[in-house]
């Protein structure tokens, strides 16, 4: 069997190449013959993840964070052969979208859960948004797109280089809390298979496949990575107190039944801003795009082994 991991020797900071020595080992160890390639720069996971698809590698397992597995997926799903089996090593900062399997710890037991485990189908999101020269932009990705005071975070969290002094989930909760000290409402319109779900100013609003974002929060605690559907967070404008209070029971799925609070399901949303300049996006952890969007749920897209 032909087995590649995707290493994005990055991510997660520098104080995760331990935790990688003792992956590799126990990759190699289960998958003999394992090969590794590693980004070489920021986007250049999906020209790996395509290049191994399309040339008919048997299983692409993705060592990084979600920036990674976005990246990955994108390439695997733009390649010759979109059904290239897909499983993953955590190895990030925030490593949002594994929650929603619950992997071992162990890289041992990781590994041979791997080896185990039988193909199946999930979702993915496609992006279909325009660049700056009005040509058209379609991008994949795995787990959530959100827009609001979630864009601002993770542009703080990602900016100034990748040498930081914070790491892990604790780097979102610190520029979270950050980011709504300065919070100013948004204003977009939003709509879910065509039906208007909300107008004006606004806190945050997420379109998941999965359920966590920004470190372990998690914010649509009923998506399910496998039914065909986004589930669609709106948080409406709140003041900055209120904030706080939400960050803080997002961790534990207690911001369900708040009255600024509501959540949909849909295959198609669209988001157009009113204000175009105050419109922060964020996929899957990185801003691969700016501007109005539509999203759609791409069902069984995927094709995983984990
Ligand atoms: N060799 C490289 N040098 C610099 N940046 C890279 C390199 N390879 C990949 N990248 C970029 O690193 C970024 C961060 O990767 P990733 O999201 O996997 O880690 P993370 O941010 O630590 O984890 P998480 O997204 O789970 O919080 C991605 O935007 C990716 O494009």
């Amino acid at each position: 069997m032909n087995v590649v991991i995707i290493r994005n020797p990055v991510a997660g900071g520098r104080r995760q190449s331990g935790a990688w020595k003792a992956a590799y080992k126990a990759f190699s160890d289960q998958f003999p013959g394992l090969d590794v390639q590693e980004s070489r720069s920021g986007g250049d996971a999906i020209r790996l993840a395509r290049e191994q698809a399309d040339r008919g590698c048997d299983l692409l397992i993705v060592a990084g964070g979600d920036g990674t597995i976005s990246d990955v997926v994108h390439g695997i799903l733009t390649s010759t052969r979109p059904d290239t089996p897909l499983a993953f090593l955590p190895i990030g900062t925030g490593c949002d979208f594994v929650r929603n399997f619950a992997p071992p710890v162990d890289p041992v037991e990781l590994a041979r859960r791997i080896a185990g485990a039988s193909p199946r189908k999930i979702d993915a999101g496609l992006l279909l948004a325009r660049d700056a020269q009005g040509l058209e932009q379609r991008r994949y990705f795995a787990n959530i797109t959100s827009v609001g005071i979630s864009g601002e975070i993770v542009d703080a969290v990602n900016a100034g280089g990748r040498r930081k002094i914070v790491t892990g989930p604790l780097r979102f909760l610190l520029f979270s809390v950050m980011a709504i000290l300065r919070y100013r409402p948004y204003r977009f319109d939003i709509l879910v298979d065509g039906m208007r779900v909300h107008k004006g100013p606004l806190a945050i609003a997420a379109i998941a496949n999965g359920g966590w974002f920004g470190g372990g929060m998690h914010i649509t605690p009923q998506a399910d990575v496998a039914d065909g559907l986004f589930d669609v967070a709106v948080m409406r404008e709140e003041s900055v107190f209120g904030l706080l209070g939400l960050l803080k029971s997002l961790y534990t799925a207690g911001h369900l039944g708040h009255p600024l609070l509501s959540f949909h399901r849909g295959r198609r949303v669209e988001l157009r801003p009113q204000d175009p300049d105050r419109f922060p996006i964020e996929v899957d952890g990185e801003n691969p795009i700016r501007g109005g969007f539509v999203a759609e749920i791409v069902p069984d897209a995927l094709t995983i082994r984990f």
